[in-house]
């Protein structure tokens, strides 16, 4: 099979969907990777390291885009790459249709087979392709966070872990999934006073044994948010219902409870967001600020370390590119049925039902394609 990488074009995304290494595993099985020049630079990989690799070097999108007969990317493609998909192509990256009407029918309209990262599963229950990538925002979200507490970016000023005599920032994180637990761990290192909420007490009560005490665990509902509001500097939106809108836990309103200058931080932003007012923003203009609540928003957090997140995320993806290049998508899909689990679009039709809930369109049983 022709594998195609294209330069990922979303603003300020510097990872590149498949490593040196990745190709080098496809190219040992008898496929061709192509790649599109400069692709990996903001990763730290240059051409010379995919030609070592046994890749072909291609000059644009374009050229990627027709010859390949399976496009791996990182990012949801944008409107120009939607355009270039065609019919039978295999699209294999993260697309989090269900806040994103124009993307789902532009896929819909393009006849191409759209596998997305976030929703394949595994046998544990988890998301294995997800995972990589909320270890990454979840430790990023106290780091940028904190930046935000800072005055000049119109927090309250509160440092992280205090200092002798001055208590430490209190953050909540809503949701103890993979992001909440990555961010707690931060945020319990910076030494802050961190508080996790979650629906599933048998999360919790995983998160209170390897926490040791460390933080506080509290079941999440209405009213254990609006107890915790008032105190609270820092609040991290973490929540995951998969492949499925985010559900909205602070609203706007609810946003009067809070000290003038603390912090939101919406992770589950990708899926549309749980704060009301949460809107995507980019690494270029991360923060906004909605009645005195910094809000940091962006939307692909792990391209700010596209180094470590791209290892990561090929370290995760490449399992699953491989069975689609050497099996094809039906017979991958037919092998295993977490990867199925990932099938959004299929020739026209959506396969997804919570994108198909979310946005009001008709969608099949993905088995009833195989
Ligand atoms: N902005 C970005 O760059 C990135 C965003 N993400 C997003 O972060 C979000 C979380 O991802 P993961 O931690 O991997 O998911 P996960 O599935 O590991 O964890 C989600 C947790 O939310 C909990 N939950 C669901 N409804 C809840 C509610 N009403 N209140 C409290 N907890 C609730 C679940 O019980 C689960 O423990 C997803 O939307 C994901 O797409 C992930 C990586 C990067
Ligand atoms: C998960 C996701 O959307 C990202 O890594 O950007
Ligand atoms: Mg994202």
């Amino acid at each position: 099979m022709k594998i195609g990488c294209p330069t990922e074009i979303k603003s300020q995304e510097f990872r590149v969907g498949v490593t040196p290494n990745a190709a080098m595993e496809a190219v040992a099985r008898g496929h061709e990777v192509l790649v599109q020049s400069g692709a990996g630079i903001g990763a730290g990989f240059t051409d010379d390291d995919y030609t070592a690799a046994g890749a072909k070097i291609l000059g644009s999108a374009k050229e990627v885009f027709d010859a390949a007969d399976m496009i791996v990317k990182v990012k949801e493609p944008q409107a120009g790459e939607r355009k270039m998909l065609r019919e039978g192509q295999i699209l294999f990256t993260f697309l989090h249709l269900a806040p994103d009407p124009d993307q789902t029918h532009d896929l819909i309209a393009s006849g191409a087979t759209c596998i997305a990262y976030e929703t394949v599963t595994d046998g544990k229950g988890g998301l294995p392709l997800l995972a990589p990538m909320s270890e990454v925002a979840g430790r990023l979200a106290p780091q940028t966070g904190s930046w935000a507490l800072q005055k000049a970016n119109g927090g309250s000023g509160v440092l992280m872990g205090g200092v002798p005599g001055v208590r430490p920032a209190n953050v909540a994180i809503i949701g103890g999934g993979v992001v909440g637990a990555a961010a707690a761990r931060v945020a319990v290192g910076m030494g802050a006073n961190v508080t996790v909420l979650d629906r599933s007490v048998p999360r919790l009560s995983y998160l209170d044994d390897v926490f040791m005490g460390r933080l506080t665990t509290q079941y999440s509902d209405k009213g254990a948010v609006e107890e915790l509001l008032p105190r609270m500097d820092m609040v991290v939106g973490a929540v995951l219902i998969p492949g499925a809108a985010a559900p909205k836990l602070v609203s706007r309103e609810q946003l009067s409870l809070m000290k003038p200058g603390s912090v939101l931080v919406d992770v589950a932003i990708d899926q549309g967001g749980c704060f009301e007012t949460s809107k995507a923003t980019t690494h270029q203009d991360p923060i906004y600020e909605v009645d005195g609540i910094v809000h940091y928003c962006v939307a692909n957090m792990p391209g700010a370390v596209a180094r470590t997140s791209t290892i990561a995320l090929g370290n995760a993806t490449m399992p699953h590119m491989l069975a689609l290049a050497d099996k094809g998508w039906k017979k991958a899909c037919a092998d295993d049925p977490h990867l199925l689990a990932g099938l959004n679009v299929h020739a026209g039709q959506l396969t997804y039902e919570a994108v198909g809930e979310a946005l009001g369109i008709d969608w099949v049983k993905p088995e009833s394609l195989l």
